[in-house]
């Protein structure tokens, strides 16, 4: 294994991570990720329902990271309108919706029932 070539990959994805930060989406789910954090903490979570938190809100910074990404490969192959265009970007935005939707939903079912 080549470790230079790994660390360097590595650091790539990192940078990755970095241009995520700056995106306006991103922070909302930072934000609304730090919310769950804080709710979870004072709510007492088991064991289980915290890993079943962090691996949503996990998935969810990665779903939106590759939304990102498919944003950015579509801008670059079709700068100009194109319905195709436009359905590769509304599907990747929808996969985030339907992800976002169902994850409030097990959000709900974990905390609700521990507040009432
Ligand atoms: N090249 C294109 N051809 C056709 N429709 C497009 C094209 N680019 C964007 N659209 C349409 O406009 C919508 C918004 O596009 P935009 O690139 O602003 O995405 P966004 O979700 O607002 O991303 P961002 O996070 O960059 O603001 C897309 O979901 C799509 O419906």
């Amino acid at each position: 294994m080549n470790v230079r070539k790994f660390v360097r990959s590595f650091g790539y994805a990192f940078k990755g991570i970095i241009t995520a930060c700056a995106e306006q989406n991103f922070k909302s789910h930072l934000l609304s990720a730090g919310i769950v954090l804080i709710a979870g903490y004072f709510t007492g979570l088991s064991r289980i329902e915290w890993y079943i938190v962090l691996l949503l809100i996990a998935l969810m910074f990665a779903l939106e990271m590759i939304n990102t990404a498919i944003e950015r490969v579509v801008d670059l192959a079709s700068p100009t309108i194109h319905p195709l265009a436009k359905q590769a970007k509304d599907l990747a935005a929808g996969a985030v919706l339907v992800f976002a939707i169902f994850s409030a939903i097990i959000g709900l079912l974990i905390f609700i029932p521990k507040w009432f």
